[in-house]
């Protein structure tokens, strides 16, 4: 549904040049919801907004359901843009108008008439739960209210593309859960392609199917939402798990430990089977578990257990190698024995 292929973008200003965006290549495939994330600077927002030329790029292409729209200009470009949609960190709505009239806007600019603005706005009303709320202004709603208005509007004419730009920073856990919810929703109900582009790692949990890391306007990893959190290549993205799994034990807590500290990573089934109360029952070793949680990422499980195992090294070798043939997936942290 998106490919973006060798894509640069470069600031130019009289005393230097500031790229953006260093040659970034990927493919979003049609009704994924795919997020891209990174610190303040890496390049996310210039990426995003490369993707419906918001933003001009440099070099490279952005084809969006077959279309090129790198060589696009005016009324085909305007055309080509109805299909991708667009929310914002800030909203971005009009203060004199009522959530009726933002959303119908949309509608008139795309040369919809009077009858059917109409009926599709009290449809999109009824998608994003605010019927109830139409005559309002945006001075009187909530964070949460206004971003759902901002899907509404985004939604209007039917795109089949909506990007996503920082939609939840601006908002508490609680209404963030709410908004991915219902972006859930619209991803199933209607098929829709949703890139987004965040730092919060949990919002990537919650909702994305694919995820691309970014650093320096380059994408450093990309893949399976589920593959990156069991199986990181990047420190950076280790980073970013770490900051809502943790995953990893302070240094100084490991140091003082004196047996074999192992990390054990229990993937899908797996992390419900009794493979550690199992491990006790086989081999003479004792083990001190250090830390231990199953997260569920969307509704697949992945286990992560920090242990100390201690008892004669003949039989820790046995344990460790049947914990390793059962997870495949055995790091051994520190070994003091
Ligand atoms: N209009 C602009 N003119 C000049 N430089 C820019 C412009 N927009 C972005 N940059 C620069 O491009 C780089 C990438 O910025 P970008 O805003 O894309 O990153 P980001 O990951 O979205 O960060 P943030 O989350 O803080 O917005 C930064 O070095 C930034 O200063």
């Amino acid at each position: 549904m998106i490919e973006v292929n060798n894509l640069v973008k470069v600031y130019r200003s009289k005393k230097k040049e500031i790229v953006g965006v260093n040659n970034v290549s990927l493919n979003v495939k049609e009704g994924e919801i795919y997020g891209i994330i990174g610190y303040s600077g890496a390049g996310k927002s210039s990426l995003i907004r490369c993707l419906n030329l918001l933003e001009k790029p440099t070099s490279g292409h952005v084809k969006i359901d077959g279309v090129d729209l790198t060589t696009l200009k005016g009324d085909g470009l305007r055309k080509a843009r109805l299909k991708i949609g667009m929310i914002f960190q800030h909203f971005h709505l009009v203060s004199s108008k009522t959530v009726y009239e933002n959303i119908a806007f949309a509608l008139k600019a795309a040369g919809k008439t009077k009858a059917k603005a109409n009926k599709r706005v009290l449809e999109l009303l009824d998608l994003v739960d605010l019927t109830d709320k139409k005559d309002q202004y945006p001075a009187q709603l909530s964070g949460g209210q206004k971003q759902r208005v901002g899907i509404a509007r985004a939604l209007a004419n039917n795109p089949k593309v909506l990007l996503c730009d920082e939609a939840t920073s601006a908002l508490d856990p609680s209404t963030t859960k709410s908004i991915l919810n219902l972006l859930k929703d619209i991803n199933k109900k209607l098929g829709l392609t949703i890139v987004l582009i965040t730092h919060e790692m949990e919002v990537v949990k919650e909702i994305c199917h694919k995820i691309a890391v970014m650093q320096n306007g380059e994408v450093i990893e990309e893949g399976e939402v589920y593959e990156i959190f069991s199986n990181p290549k990047k420190p950076l993205t280790r980073d970013f798990i770490n900051s809502i799994l943790q995953f990893d034990l302070p240094e100084q807590l490991i140091e003082k430990r004196k047996g074999t500290i192992i990390k054990i990573q229990f993937k899908g089934e797996i992390a419900e089977e009794s493979v550690v109360s199992e491990l006790f029952q086989r081999y003479q070793v004792k083990g001190n578990i250090l830390h231990g949680k199953i997260e569920y990422i969307q509704d697949t499980p992945l286990g992560i257990f920090i242990m100390e195992l201690t008892g004669e090294a003949s039989e820790v070798k046995k344990a460790i190698d049947y914990i390793t043939s059962k997870t495949r997936s055995l790091e051994v942290v520190h070994d003091a024995a």
